[in-house]
């Protein structure tokens, strides 16, 4: 009999998350039967999307929701051996019973030397995200300039580096000096802390005199206000995010920008990475092909231990990640 510790929601989430909304749970698991296998978590992610998704589709009481990368350490089910390493939606869960169903297997000839914890980053979900808001929704050319916020995380950092493989001009912008540092060290030719900026409109001018002909959004609210107006004829916006205002309690109201969207001609498209689900398995080859030519970087941000995931999930909410925030369990 295996004890899986879970972490359970108290209560859907209100504002900004509390450590209060999370306890800390033991379930006996059953013995996997046949067609079935029992999951070990090897790391947890935690993302953004879960603050978005616990408020209306969690109960009281639920496992919170989320990815991992876990190892078959028993198993009924000849499709996912003993040793089998997989990305498993099953939340924030140290073991699971399941039949395979969803289970997706790390993809083959991943490199010995590279962390599976990679396969939730870079090599991973946030990467693809990366890579398909800049190939299929923004169509990013070479030579053009491109503008990313929240540029030293997760999606953000990708988006950067493959429009710098892409031969365009990079500003990124983040919430600290030391993040601006790395986004630099990522060959960014442009970056600024948007916390200290003063003017966000004079640093965006700063950065770029001539305008924007892209722009990747993770932010939204008055970051993207102001963005906006920077944007060249014909700009395009892929709008990947928008986390200034998940922890909002009053819906948001304008400003609205249409007239600046009819003067400049400017194409806005709101996207999730999983309307391109049929070509991620080729993607994920682009992305480890990157990485391992030295293009990439998948810097993270790991927090040890299962009893720390909810603090490693109100950490990166904060902005305390540079790279990709996950749980080594
Ligand atoms: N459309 C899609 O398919 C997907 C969309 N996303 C979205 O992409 C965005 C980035 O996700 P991800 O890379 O995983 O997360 P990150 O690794 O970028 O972590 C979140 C970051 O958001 C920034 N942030 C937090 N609060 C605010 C705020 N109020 N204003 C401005 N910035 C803030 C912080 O960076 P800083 O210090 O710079 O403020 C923080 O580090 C999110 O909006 C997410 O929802 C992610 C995956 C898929
Ligand atoms: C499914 C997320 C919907 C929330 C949309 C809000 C903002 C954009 C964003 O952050 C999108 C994220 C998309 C993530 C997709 C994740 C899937 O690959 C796996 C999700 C399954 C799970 O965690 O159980």
């Amino acid at each position: 009999m295996v004890q899986a510790k879970t972490w359970i929601l108290t209560k859907p989430f209100e504002g900004f998350p509390q450590h209060s909304d999370f306890e800390l749970k033991v379930e006996e698991l059953p013995e996997p039967k046949d067609g079935e296998v029992l999951l070990e978590a090897v790391f947890i992610s935690v993302d953004p999307y879960m603050r978005l998704i616990s408020s209306f589709s969690v109960n009281k009481g639920d496992v919170m929701i989320g990815t991992q990368v876990s190892k078959v350490i028993k198993s009924n089910n000849p499709t996912f051996p003993v040793g089998t390493h997989v990305v498993a939606s099953c939340g924030w869960r140290t073991h699971t019973v399941c039949d395979g169903t969803g289970l997706v297997p790390i993809m083959p000839d991943w490199p010995q030397d590279v962390s599976l914890s990679l396969a939730l980053g870079a090599i991973g979900m946030p990467g693809l995200t990366a890579l398909y808001g800049i190939e299929e929704v923004l169509g990013l050319q070479k030579g053009e300039t491109l503008l990313v916020n929240a540029a030293a995380g997760a999606v953000g950092s990708v988006v950067g580096q493959i429009a710098k493989i892409k031969g365009c001009k990079v500003v990124g912008s983040a919430g600290s000096d030391a993040k601006v540092a790395f986004l630099k060290e990522l060959g960014f030719d442009a970056a600024f802390n948007y916390k200290t900026v003063g003017s966000l409109e004079e640093a965006l001018k700063k950065a770029s005199p001539e305008g924007y002909d892209c722009y990747f959004d993770n932010v939204g609210g008055p970051f993207s206000t102001v963005a906006l107006q920077q944007m060249k004829n014909f700009g395009r916006i892929a709008v990947c995010g928008s986390i200034s205002v998940y922890n909002d309690t009053t819906p948001q109201t304008g400003p609205y920008p249409y007239l600046t969207m009819i003067f400049k001609q400017i194409k806005m498209e709101g996207f999730m990475e999983t309307r391109w689900g049929h070509k991620d398995p080729e993607s994920l080859k682009r992305l480890m092909g990157w990485l391992k030519e030295g293009k990439l970087q998948g810097r993270e941000h790991i927090t040890k231990g299962f009893e720390n995931v909810p603090a490693a999930f109100l950490g990166m909410l904060k902005g305390e990640n540079i790279g990709k925030a996950v749980v080594a369990v």
